[in-house]
């Protein structure tokens, strides 16, 4: 099929995301609308200039450097304003490519510098994925994050303060940041306190680091999804556990050639993964700082590994599945993907 055609007919198959991290979503136009509105110097005042400070556009050579394309952001994101606006604009960049739903996080402690309560940023991000929702159509919740380089008491503290919002806007919990500098095992308080909060737990592991991070992130930290997961073909037996135990992966593509989570497209287990069963489902990462859609994460896996139409349809059916939603929920979903109609 023509490239175009492709696309087109990809950017209208019902999708959805449930890893996307909204400081690395932000449009460069609203970062430097932002700056200008809070007197803000930008490094660049034009968009074409700008993204290369927000965007991996040549060489990266790990995760570290990755999450350095964050920093331009960060302070443009202090205020609830600023922080509801993004989240608006996300869930509208989803509903340009029929995402139906959406799981968008934030570490919120990343957004106290003007003096923000916890309380104040996650209500922020949380009024804006629902108007977001109400203008168009697109289910939306928050995931919060912890940070790996945070103190356990930082972190606690997220923890607490999502327990408040859990159900109200906000579905789990998780742990970002240097993976290959902080093991997950380091994070035992922290997600023995989210357990006894009953919040649902998703840890970025097996992306900078290797598969016993996984296997921490599970059986210490009480993951019930794994972020990323690229590295765990690095254990078969591990890999056979959560195939039976169907742990889904949140795989991130282009993101995971961008961080050398996998060496280069031809050495990516995605289709390796799903052919031996696993949950794998299909997400962007950061939309900016990754420069893709979740229209293009789906076209390269038709394109590059031969995905059928009928198998992009399954790995949207585990996104369903895997989703921190109820089965009421997940059913509507999965009856609008059925509807969806394939070309003849
Ligand atoms: O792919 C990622 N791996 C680990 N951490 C990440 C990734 N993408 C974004 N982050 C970090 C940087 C952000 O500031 C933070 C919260 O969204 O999460
Ligand atoms: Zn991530």
């Amino acid at each position: 099929m023509p490239e175009k055609k492709l696309m087109e007919l990809i950017r209208r198959l019902p999708k959805v995301d449930l890893h996307v991290h909204l400081d690395g979503s932000v449009r460069p136009g609203t970062a430097i609308e932002l700056a200008k509105q809070q007197r803000i110097e930008l490094p660049e005042k034009e968009i074409d200039k700008l993204l290369p400070h927000m965007q991996i556009a040549g060489e990266c050579n790990n995760l570290e450097e990755y999450l350095e394309k964050f920093q331009l952001i960060g302070p443009l994101l202090q205020t609830p304003e600023s922080l509801e606006l993004s989240a608006y604009e996300t869930v509208k960049q989803a509903y340009d490519q029929n995402c139906l739903y959406m799981e968008v996080r934030f570490g919120p402690q990343l957004h106290r510098q003007l003096g923000l309560s916890l309380d104040q940023s996650i209500n922020a991000a949380i009024t804006g994925l629902k108007k977001g929702e109400a203008a168009f159509g697109v289910k939306a919740n928050v995931i919060v994050c912890c940070l790996r380089h945070h103190s356990t008491s930082l972190n606690c503290e997220v923890v607490e303060a999502a327990a408040s919002f859990l159900g109200k806007g906000l579905v789990g919990i998780d742990l970002a940041g240097d993976e290959a500098g902080y093991p997950a095992k380091l994070f035992e308080d922290v997600f023995a306190l989210a357990a006894s909060k009953r919040l649902p737990v998703t840890i970025h592991a097996g992306e900078a680091a290797g598969p016993v991070n996984i296997k921490d992130a599970i059986e210490k930290l009480g993951a019930v999804r794994i972020g990323h997961g690229v590295r765990l073909r690095e254990d078969p037996d591990l890999l056979a556990a959560i195939a039976a135990e169907k742990i889904p992966l949140e795989m991130c593509p282009v993101s995971n050639i961008q961080t050398k989570a996998a060496a280069s497209w031809e050495d990516y287990p995605l289709r390796d993964y799903f052919d031996r069963g696993l949950s794998v489902t299909v997400n962007t990462d950061n939309l900016t700082v990754s420069n893709t859609t979740i229209t293009r994460e789906y076209a390269i896996l038709a394109d590059r590994f031969g995905f059928s139409v009928e198998e992009l349809v399954q790995l949207v059916r585990n996104g369903i599945e895997a989703a921190f939603l109820g089965e009421e929920d997940k059913q509507a979903l999965k009856r609008k993907l059925e509807t969806f109609v394939l070309p003849t």
